[in-house]
């Protein structure tokens, strides 16, 4: 049975090569120990961007360490309706050459449909309005984890000179420009998506676009820095004052993902849950930022071998009070501060560590009510509010019970798929497409270390 995500293909030189995504169930024994080394796959946050830019130029643009997770592919799929011819050369290497593009797509039921089933699709508004002058895109998709305005997407494209309209009745916002101006804004907050949008549509604005309170984590700099091999002059990369001065045109280049950080952390929390000996190999340790050092005041013991992190089993891991002696507290901020995409596996973690921990979710509203499941599954946590859980860590002298439950997120999904590994019994995880969202082939990848999971017929 398929849903959500149709059977996906498209022509790839004289061959078909065919992307399918089932709707399906995990069954998991729990209890194992892992040992091995497990190999994170390119960032989906840097795919999902980068491969809106080769929108930028109807030159040849090659992207290396694309992770072929199904956000991603339905993405490629959108651009290869829009005309964009695209190659696989080998897995996870792709050519694309957008010289052929059909804006008629773009007022078609089928691009509603798949541009509304993830989030990173509204990233091509800012390029095909940059090089067309146009662009068009249904309330995208993505999480559903609280509100998800696109307000300083649209707000940076108007101060650019773009009009702007949005269509209630179709749920279709459009944007509109003969040309585009460069010009100073603020923006409202330190969006990732739209900081993306924007410097897409100001690299060919005419004049010099200055954005202040930038988004500037790791996945935004490669953009940026992808950007400038294609002939964008962009200043500040890595700050949150982004100086973009504007070209007439972008040329073709090469790009190559860095691994994703977000899986890093999972296969993190993945060792620390199951007392495994893991190594994260080529983790891309220096793009991490502040997320190993959290991870060793959960009291996690990582060790940096070149660009390995080596995770030793460790029967216990004790958090660290603040200095004061005072409750740890995890949170999320925009980087350099903590990803929130990570503090679902920090809950989960702590339910074994030693010691309590207050995880603040402060940018989503509904991403911490999958702990409910957590408490069936007999973990201590209290939720405070939604944005807030408190959770007593069981120290490992108690496992968690094997339980049924159903993924809500990407990352709630892999955070019950550690838990459900760490447990005692069998355990069910449905919907998973959820966390196929992002997260190549993950059970084959844990199994190969040891996991015991199987994707059964929901
Ligand atoms: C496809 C993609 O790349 N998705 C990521 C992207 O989503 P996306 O770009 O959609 O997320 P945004 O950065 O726009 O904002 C995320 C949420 O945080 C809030 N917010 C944001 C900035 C800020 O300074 N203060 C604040 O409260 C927003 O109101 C919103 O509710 O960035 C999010 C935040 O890192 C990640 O969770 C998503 O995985
Ligand atoms: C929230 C996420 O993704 P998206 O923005 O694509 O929904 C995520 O990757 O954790």
């Amino acid at each position: 049975m398929w849903l959500n995500i149709k059977p996906i293909s498209f022509k790839i030189d004289s061959e078909n090569t065919v992307f399918t995504f089932e709707m399906a169930t995990f069954k998991i024994e729990g209890g194992a120990q892992l040992h091995g080394d497990l190999h994170p796959q390119g960032a989906k946050n840097e795919a999902l961007q980068v491969i809106c830019a080769v929108l930028l130029t109807s030159e040849e643009v090659k992207i290396n360490n694309i992770p072929e997770i199904s956000d991603v592919i339905k993405l490629i799929e959108i651009l290869t309706q829009l005309g964009v011819k695209t190659e696989r050369t080998s897995k996870g290497n792709y050519t694309f050459q957008a010289d052929e593009i059909k804006l008629d797509y773009l007022k078609t039921e089928t691009f509603a449909r798949q541009a509304s089933s993830l989030r990173g699709s509204i990233m091509i508004l800012g390029p095909l309005l940059s090089r067309f002058g146009i662009g068009y895109i249904p309330q995208p998709g993505g999480d559903k984890i609280g509100r998800r305005r696109l307000d300083t997407h649209f707000i940076g494209l108007q101060k650019l000179g773009a009009t702007f309209n949005y269509n209630p009745d179709e749920l279709f916002y459009s944007v509109e420009a003969s040309k585009l101006k460069g010009t100073y804004m603020l923006l409202d907050e330190a969006s990732v998506t739209g900081t993306a949008n924007i410097v897409m549509a100001a690299s060919m604005a005419e004049g010099t676009t200055t954005i202040y309170n930038a988004a500037c984590e790791p996945y935004l700099q490669q953009l940026c820095k992808m950007l400038v091999s294609m002939g964008a002059i962009i200043e500040g990369i890595g700050s949150n004052l982004l100086t973009v001065k504007g070209v007439s045109s972008l040329k073709g280049c090469t790009h190559k993902i860095l691994p994703d950080m977000i899986e890093v952390g999972s296969f993190i929390g993945l060792a620390a849950m199951t007392n495994s000996e893991i190594t994260i190999k080529n983790a891309g340790i220096q793009h991490l930022g502040i997320i190993p050092e959290q991870f060793k005041r959960m009291g996690i013991i990582l060790e940096e071998r070149n660009d390995d992190l080596f995770i030793p089993a460790q029967d216990h891991y004790e958090i660290e009070t603040f200095m004061d002696g005072s409750i740890m507290n995890i949170a999320d901020a925009p980087w350099p501060g903590l990803t929130p995409d990570l503090l679902s596996i920090f809950l989960v973690i702590a339910t074994q560590a030693k010691g309590s921990v207050l995880i603040h979710q402060k940018m989503f509203e509904s991403r911490l009510f999958f702990v409910d499941k957590l408490i069936d599954m007999g973990a201590q946590i209290i939720l405070c509010d939604p944005h807030r859980a408190t959770v007593i860590g069981l120290d490992h002298k108690y496992q968690l019970r094997a339980t049924k439950m159903s993924s809500p997120d990407i990352r709630a999904g892999v955070a019950l798929l550690i838990a459900a590994l760490s447990a005692q019994g069998v355990s069910k995880i449905s919907n998973i497409e959820q966390i196929d969202r992002g997260y190549e082939n993950i059970d084959e990848r844990l199994n190969a270390i040891g996991a015991r999971i199987s994707r059964i017929e929901s």
